[in-house]
């Protein structure tokens, strides 16, 4: 008996803390520490931070601040460490400040865009980098704008158009997964079964259209006719898959994004009526709305900034919200406050739609959209 509790007590009062200090360091022994010797030496190191059961509080930090709450407030400790290392499924570097947030994102080749693959399909423009890439941009931009002047028309006279119909229509039975992807920690789960539904969706409309005899002026020409029939500079146009990947993925990113973002501009106007007819009210909207909290890329080359290295194949993720709520970008953040967009946000402290190559496809047209309802909303009813 009392060599049993003696066993138990060697164990409480030994072996736990032991273990415990073992765990708390392990994520620093395993990935930091050796990096830590390789740059000893070289003028530069890792960014502050900590991956051990510190990085449980400073996710909490990241991922516990509310779409509509000051990230800032939440996280004094980040008012020093304005770029941290910490562990978020693999080492990751989180950048809270604007010059680095814009250099981050705008340098393709170092920083890459990496997460999106899974809700875009192989060949949409979200996967692919590079000259591929440009070309994407360049033909999705096309279509984007033959819907962006469409969008007017469909949104005053309620005709349908492929996206309208999309919604009405063909996701009826799909939509409860179509918003699973956007429970942002679900996405990565169960994209690519919801990715592909989506894509035997549009395959069957994209085959219909095919089949199509004859295309007059009543015809509707919408966003998957622009991506059709778009052709690159040698006259090539896209092929079917790249038609459906880019199109699930205008979709996919276009879809709760902007309703969303409509959704905090109603709550808002109803909080502020006064700011009724002014449109920066959009820009202001989605500024405290913080749709996309984060915008994520992974070094694809070990990258230096400020004295500090972001080891080869770490994330790199700018936290948007931190940004847009920090009194130091926007004064007094957590007012709405339309009438600070008489004068543009400071470079690199305004991140909602990204920024570089990769800015949002859909950023003037989630901007119109909202813009849009607010109209519809304002002119007809109280
Ligand atoms: C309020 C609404 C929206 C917000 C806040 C938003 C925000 C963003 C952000 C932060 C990114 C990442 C940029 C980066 O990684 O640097 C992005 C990318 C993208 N968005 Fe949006 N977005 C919105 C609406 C839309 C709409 C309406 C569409 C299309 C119809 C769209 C299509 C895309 C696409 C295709 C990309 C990937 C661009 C690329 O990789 O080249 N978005 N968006």
């Amino acid at each position: 008996m009392e060599t049993s509790l003696g066993v138990w007590l060697a164990w409480v009062v030994g072996v736990v803390p032991i273990l415990g200090l073992l765990l708390w360091c392990w994520n620093e022994l395993w990935y930091a520490v050796p990096l830590k010797f390789r740059y000893s030496g070289t003028g530069t190191r890792l960014p502050p931070g900590h991956m051990g059961s510190r990085f449980l509080e400073r996710r909490s930090h990241f991922f516990g601040t509310s779409k509509f709450s000051a990230a800032q407030t939440n996280s004094s400790i980040l008012n020093v460490e304005r770029m941290y290392r910490t562990l978020l499924g693999s080492p990751s570097v989180i950048v809270c400040f604007p010059s680095i947030s814009k250099n981050c994102i705008s340098v393709d080749e170092i920083l890459r865009l990496q997460w999106q693959p899974l809700t875009g399909g192989r060949t949409s423009l979200v996967s692919v980098h590079g000259k591929a890439h440009e070309t994407a941009q360049k033909l999705c931009n096309q279509s984007l704008t033959v819907t962006f002047e469409n969008i007017g028309k469909l949104f005053v006279s309620f005709e349908s158009g492929l996206v309208w119909k999309a919604w009405k229509n063909y996701f009826r039975g799909y939509l409860k997964e179509f918003e699973l992807i956007h429970s942002t920690f679900l996405e990565l789960l169960i994209t690519m079964p919801v990715r592909k539904k989506l894509e035997a969706i549009f395959r069957v409309e994209l085959e219909k259209k095919k089949n199509r005899t004859r295309i007059d002026q009543t015809t509707n020409i919408d966003l998957m006719d622009g991506l059709m029939q778009v052709e690159d500079d040698i006259g090539k146009r896209l092929s079917d898959q790249e038609v459906l990947d880019n199109i699930v993925s205008l979709v996919v990113a276009g879809y709760t994004s902007t309703a969303m973002a409509s959704t905090w501009a109603l709550y808002f106007l109803a909080k502020y009526p006064n700011v009724l007819e002014k449109l920066r009210v959009v820009e202001e909207t989605i500024r405290m709305a913080n749709i996309s909290g984060f915008t994520f890329r992974l070094a694809s080359r070990e990258v230096e900034y400020e004295g500090y290295k972001i080891p080869k194949d770490w994330k790199v993720i700018v936290w948007n919200r931190y940004l847009h709520t920090n009194p130091e970008n926007f004064n007094d953040p957590m007012c709405f406050n339309p009438d600070r967009w008489n004068e543009p946000a400071s470079p690199g402290t305004y991140q909602a739609f990204g920024g570089g190559s990769r800015i949002c496809a859909g950023n003037m047209l989630a901007r119109l959209q909202i813009a849009l309802l607010l109209h519809h909303l304002s002119v007809g009813y109280k």
